[in-house]
């Protein structure tokens, strides 16, 4: 059985003084699933998620909540009767209601049945012994979880959150998102979340929509956004990444590493072929002997260190290739930080690569 589609939007589009901010954005998001709209400062996202929440007018577009529109097909819908729950940044708690005030703020109905929502709410973001404090007297991860809790009270059917947890502490913050991302399936919200951390995204989404200048470049789940990239500039949103440069000729292109496939270039076209450092193998060099490669790892190359970071869990190793100028970063696990001036073969895995138009 399909979930029901909460939220459904058509080629919306707002421009500020003559300039495009959001061309043509389309989505639709069903019960229980998170979609993050991810992309560069400036790319439109808020504008987006403003719009959907009715307190920016698009100039064109329709938005459907339940199948209702609420705007562009009927009657525009006033932010507060759209059944959408708004989280900012700043959270933007009531200082001078209490946590449980606070919480209860959107609800209607009687007042046992709103002390019944506010304790359930409390008990599941684990903030029972907080329904009389004041916003001052809790730990900023303390209030995000208020303001997650007021924001579903009212049983909203989509879930919109602007960088919900960008005002929190680095070493809380992979805590809250995932007890934020359990809460929020339990409840069944369609959630949009707008971010411009890829790991944020990756680890929250269903589904990762990808804006670029206006526009919506790419959608799909983290992992195949991850790995099959639509042009180099999403390749490069998600990680670092190698660019090797290169010229089809007869649907081949020569690098370091031999011959790559390049069907579709024509002729004499540049070409850029991509490979994030993790992807990048390294061998020892057995006094000039080199590697003794699988199938799977191509031709090896060979590459003196020229710097390397100890970040850690990894080390980032740049390598000048023996060719022609072009430095390769690897990422390798922590361990092993060799010196520079250290010569070593590199491998990549062609699965593992992409190729484009340069750029
Ligand atoms: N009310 C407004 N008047 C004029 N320009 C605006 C207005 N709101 C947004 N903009 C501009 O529109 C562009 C997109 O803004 P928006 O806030 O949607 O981007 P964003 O992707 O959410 O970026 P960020 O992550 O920095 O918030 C920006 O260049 C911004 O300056």
């Amino acid at each position: 059985m399909t979930s029901p589609t909460r939220l459904t939007v058509d080629a919306l589009s707002r421009a500020f003084g003559g300039r495009q901010v959001v061309a043509d954005v389309s989505l639709s998001i069903e019960a229980g699933e998170v979609m993050c709209l991810l992309g560069p400062s400036g790319c439109g996202k808020s504008t987006t998620l403003r719009m959907i929440a009715g307190v920016e007018r698009p100039d064109q577009g329709q938005i459907r909540i339940d199948g209702v529109p609420v705007f562009g097909a009927g009657p525009t819908l006033p932010p507060e009767a759209r059944g959408v729950g708004l989280m900012f940044q700043d959270f933007a708690l009531f200082p001078h209601l209490t946590v449980a005030g606070n919480v209860a703020f959107g609800l209607k109905g009687d007042s046992a049945a709103k002390t019944r929502r506010v304790g359930e709410l409390l008990e599941k973001v684990n903030l029972c012994g907080f329904a009389q404090k004041h916003p001052h007297e809790l730990s900023g991860g303390e209030q995000q979880r208020v303001a997650l809790a007021r924001a579903l009270a009212p049983r909203p059917r989509v879930m919109l959150m602007d960088e919900p947890f960008s005002g929190l502490d680095n070493r809380l913050r992979d805590g809250v998102r995932d007890a934020t991302l359990a809460l929020l399936k339990e409840e069944g919200a369609a959630v949009l979340l707008v971010t411009h951390e890829p790991d944020e995204a990756m680890r929250m989404a269903d589904e990762i929509a990808l804006m670029r200048a206006g526009e919506i470049v790419q959608r799909g789940a983290p992992y195949n956004i991850y790995n099959a990239p639509v042009d180099r500039a999403a390749a490069a949103f998600f990680s670092d990444i190698n660019v090797i440069r290169g010229v089809s000729k007869g649907a081949l292109t020569a690098t370091p590493f031999g011959d790559f496939l390049t069907p579709g270039h024509a002729d004499g076209t540049p070409v850029d072929i991509i490979i994030r450092p993790q992807h990048l193998k390294i061998d020892f060099d057995r006094a000039g002997r080199g590697p003794n490669p699988t199938v799977q790892d191509g031709t090896p190359a060979r590459g003196t260190v020229a710097r390397a970071r100890f970040l850690g869990r990894e080390s980032l190793v740049d390598f000048a290739m023996a060719d022609g100028g072009l430095v390769l970063t690897a990422s390798v696990p922590g361990v092993f930080l060799p010196k520079p001036g250290t010569a070593l073969w590199l491998m990549i895995r062609r699965d593992r690569c992409f190729v484009f138009p340069a750029a």
